[in-house]
């Protein structure tokens, strides 16, 4: 990157920074949209501290997202995620990348619009399919066809992720290009 592009991304960041004031920057979206690994680059860029709600709850609970699922269910992990998701929020400078399910909780979701400020990664379904196709770690996924599970869970889902602050596509470019697309978007809604 040359000098002046480096110059030009940290006062874009900065100019970011006064106008978040602290807020936290929560990524909501789909399993695979890149919320994990485009937050942790974001954070970077920012130069904030990156946490995982999923990864908060594996050490809060001291089990992985699966054995979670399996030994407590669905809705007890929904009450934890609450929890972490609360907590977590108290911290300022913070990029918080959420599981898929969490702002779809109408809790969860009242919670993260009153203390942060949202970003819906979005992405379509022949990307998303590809993307958790690479690992097994998603329980919701565990059908005989996980591709019109995420399907069904995407038609139930958008309408609810569509109520974030900003809206970011997650295409199939680099992740460092998504998180300065976030940016952008950041930037023109709190203008
Ligand atoms: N822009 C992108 N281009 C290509 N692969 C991506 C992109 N964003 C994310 N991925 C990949 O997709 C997979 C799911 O990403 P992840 O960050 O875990 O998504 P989420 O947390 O939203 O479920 C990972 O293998 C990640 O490297
Ligand atoms: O969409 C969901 O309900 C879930 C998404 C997962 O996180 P990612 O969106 O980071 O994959 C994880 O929280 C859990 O498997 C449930
Ligand atoms: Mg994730």
């Amino acid at each position: 990157m040359s000098k002046s592009e480096t110059s030009a991304r940290s006062a874009r960041a900065k100019a970011l920074a006064e106008r978040l004031a602290g807020r936290p920057v929560v990524l909501v979206g789909m399993m695979g949209a890149g919320k994990t690994t485009v937050g942790r680059r974001l954070a970077t860029r920012l130069g904030r501290r990156f946490l995982d709600s999923d990864e908060e709850i594996e050490k809060a609970a001291q089990m992985t997202i699966p054995e979670i699922f399996a030994q407590r269910g669905e809705p007890e992990f929904r009450a934890g995620e609450m929890r972490v998701i609360s907590r977590l929020l108290k911290e300022n400078d913070l990029v918080l990348a959420t599981g898929g399910g969490a702002f779809v909780n109408s809790e969860t979701r009242r919670l993260v619009k009153d203390g942060a400020v949202s970003v819906w990664l979005k992405a379509d379904l022949d990307i998303l399919f590809e993307r958790v196709s690479r690992r097994s770690n998603r329980p919701l996924l565990k059908t005989a066809d996980p591709r019109a599970t995420l399907e069904k869970l995407i038609e139930d889902r958008y309408p609810i992720y569509a109520e974030a602050d900003v809206t970011v596509l997650s295409r199939d470019v680099p992740q460092d290009s998504v998180a300065a697309d976030i940016i952008t978007a950041l930037l023109n809604h709190l203008r």
